[in-house]
């Protein structure tokens, strides 16, 4: 298989074109939010295109004035506004004055366009700053499933790139549109004032040139769409080979994924190349249409000045500027309605995220239980991913408040997801789950997160000193209660034993830190809330024996105080809990406590003895666990529950 095929993921997000014209609809409405400078800008551009046409009309008169000078016959100079110099000034003294109202016109027009570049850069930084934070804020509320849907390097493609892409049409496309046109109507009305008939001639081609822009506008389109695609997949492989490097070197892979990265990297050149193709065809063609204009102007505009019908400077000259003008400002168009391109498919993928409905979101008018105890109760719990195919069928179970309950079951039975239920990152697909008497989904999402202490399956650490990673939830804990979470969570000894202790900065998601400190910290983050729910998927999984023992101690010691969750294939952790549910395919198999559920010889006997055989193997005969009795050889489906874990994030 070609690294291509292998790294082809469907995008769903793009797949549905939005129509332009309700895209441009919305885009428009953004640019109304800024109006105000997006006014002073347009303004602020207006003056300076009025200024440097001023900036001509000085020039052309200084021609006049010189022409006059050398053939007294020539047309008499047009003073602007009627304003000659006395007939006693000399030539010297005329062209100074012209020379100095020069002088002041472009200082002016510098000032002018100072001022609005420092109002754009402003514009641009508030549109950016205000956009990614609405889209982060999105992102941030989305459910877990928008999530398993998206690419996260398409997601943060769209955080970082497309918001810029978007903003361009404010600046790139709105402001620019709207200097354009008051450049070009002044262009339009300065030349039919100095000549009906030529300025007729000189812009017949103009139509072409519109024509050109709506074409190149059409083309570009989808080229914009692939290739913004493109862009997340060299995303993609960059950041899983960034995170995955260990497995990268472990395997000798480095080829390969060079090879593959350079793969994406070419898709996209290529890509941009055809982009770079069609714009390169667009502009000399609307180059030589303006071209056309010049010539045109040249024979005719020339035939008028000799025979006196227009002034050299003040009629010619001023012409021929202002057509370079309109063939600027034409040439604009093709920037323009590349930008609009490019901003419409960005905004295309922003504005997905930013429609996307929040599945799991707090009700309108929340209910509050009196008193939060902790006490959970499921009733014909199912839940799908994938419509059709449940992960969990019909569960019913009730945890008591202050209760320590440990589930288990094979791996895929089910556990992560019951757990992602309770914590209400999905919703089931069928039945409710209530905590203290009022079902999940009537609470406010933020209140109920807040009783809920997590310990993830995979430890997440932010790149960030120990002591802040442990008051996460909490950033107002005192350096008393950081201490106090971490000697629970039996972290304290590393973390003194450290270079800089509590202020010892953690690497990037935690990479200095090996797997079963990393899960201490991650307990004791959760401890310092005191939450009235602790919920720990597999949270010993990495530690040793001794540490898991003094974890245990700590999980003890709060029974009763607050209902502990703990997802563990250990019989030696689950032995403590008051009740363990056993899933198994789905399904709640097998519920009661360690006694009870060894006398029913089922799944949990099974795990247990096939634990308690391994430990035969490992350990002296006089540390082997006090349900030894209960251990003889596994039977031949003694296998039912491999220790081994899935690394995986609800
Ligand atoms: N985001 C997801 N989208 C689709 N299927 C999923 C998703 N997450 C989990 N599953 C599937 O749901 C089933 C249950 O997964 P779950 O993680 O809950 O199992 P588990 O019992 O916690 O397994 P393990 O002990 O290996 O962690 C598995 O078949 C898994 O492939």
């Amino acid at each position: 298989m070609s690294p291509a095929a292998v790294d082809s993921r469907p995008n769903t997000a793009n797949e549905a074109q939005a129509p332009a014209r309700h895209l441009v609809l919305r885009l428009l409405g953004l640019a109304w939010r800024y109006r105000k400078k997006c006014l002073a800008v347009v303004f602020l551009n207006g003056f300076v295109a009025i200024l440097g046409l001023v900036g001509f009309q000085l020039t052309g008169l200084g021609i006049d004035v010189l022409r006059k000078a050398v053939d007294p016959a020539a047309p008499a100079v047009r003073w602007p506004l009627g304003y000659a110099p006395p007939e006693s000034w000399s030539l010297v003294a005329e062209l100074s004055t012209v020379a100095v109202m020069m002088a002041l016109m472009a200082v002016l027009s510098l000032a002018i366009k100072y001022w609005a570049a420092i109002v754009s850069a402003q514009l641009s930084q508030q549109i950016v700053i205000q956009l990614r934070t609405e889209v982060y804020d999105k992102l941030q509320r989305l459910s877990f499933r928008y999530f398993d849907d998206h690419d996260s390097s398409s997601l943060i493609n769209r955080v970082a790139g497309d918001v810029q892409a978007i903003r361009q049409f404010v600046d790139g496309v709105v402001i620019k549109c709207l200097v354009v046109v008051i450049t070009l109507a002044v262009c339009i009305v300065y030349m039919l004032r100095l000549n009906v008939g030529l300025t007729i001639a000189c812009l017949a081609t103009t139509p072409l040139l519109w024509w050109g822009a709506i074409w190149f506008a059409r083309v570009s389109r989808e080229q914009y769409l692939e290739a913004s695609k493109l862009g997340d997949e060299m995303v993609r492989v960059l950041s899983e080979n960034v995170q995955g490097i260990q497995v990268v070197k472990g395997f000798a892979a480095e080829e390969g994924q060079i090879e593959r990265f350079a793969e994406a990297n070419r898709r996209i050149v290529e890509h941009k190349f055809g982009i770079f193709w069609s714009l390169s065809l667009y502009q000399p063609i609307m180059g030589i249409l303006t071209q056309i204009n010049m010539l045109v102007l040249i024979g005719y505009g020339s035939y008028l000045t000799i025979r006196g019908e227009l002034p050299l400077g003040t009629g010619l000259f001023v012409f021929a500027n202002l057509l370079h003008e309109f063939a600027n400002q034409v040439g604009h168009v093709t920037n323009i309605a590349n930008s609009i391109q490019s901003s419409l498919t960005a905004s295309e993928r922003v504005f997905e995220i930013l429609d996307a409905p929040l599945e799991v979101d707090s009700p309108a008018s929340p209910q509050q239980p009196v008193q939060v105890r902790g006490e959970y109760v499921l009733e014909q719990v199912s839940f799908e991913y994938v419509p059709g195919k449940p992960v969990l069928k019909e569960i019913n179970l009730r945890i008591g408040s202050g209760q320590m309950v440990g589930i288990t079951g094979e791996t895929g039975a089910g556990k992560t997801t019951l757990l992602a239920l309770l914590t209400r990152f999905h919703d089931p697909t069928s039945g409710r789950i209530l905590l203290d008497g009022v079902d999940l989904k009537a609470w406010d999402l933020p209140l109920l997160r807040r009783q809920i202490g997590m310990v993830f399956q995979e430890s997440f650490l932010f790149s960030n000193t120990v002591s802040n990673n442990i008051a996460f939830g909490k950033p107002s804990a005192t350096l008393d209660e950081i201490e106090f979470a971490a000697r629970q969570a039996a972290a304290e000894e590393f973390i003194s034993a450290m270079p800089g202790q509590y202020q010892n900065v953690v690497g990037e998601y935690g990479t200095n830190l090996s797997g079963g400190q990393k899960q201490r910290i991650s307990l004791a983050r959760a401890l310092i809330l005191r939450p009235p729910v602790l919920i720990l998927d597999d949270a010993t999984a990495a530690v040793d024996s001794e540490t898991e023992h003094a974890i245990q101690q700590t999980l003890d010691r709060l029974r009763g105080e607050r209902t502990v969750i703990l997802v563990s294939s250990r019989v030696s952790t689950l032995r403590h809990a008051d009740q363990i549910f056993v899933l198994n395919a789905g399904m709640l198999a097998e519920t009661g406590n360690h006694q009870e559920l060894m006398q029913k010889h089922g799944h949990y006997f099974q795990m247990a003895q096939l634990q308690a055989w391994e430990q035969t193997l490992t350990e002296p005969e006089d540390s082997l666990p006090e349900d030894r009795e209960a251990s003889s050889w596994p039977s031949a489906q003694g296998a039912a529950f491999p220790q081994t874990k899935g690394i995986r994030n609800v």
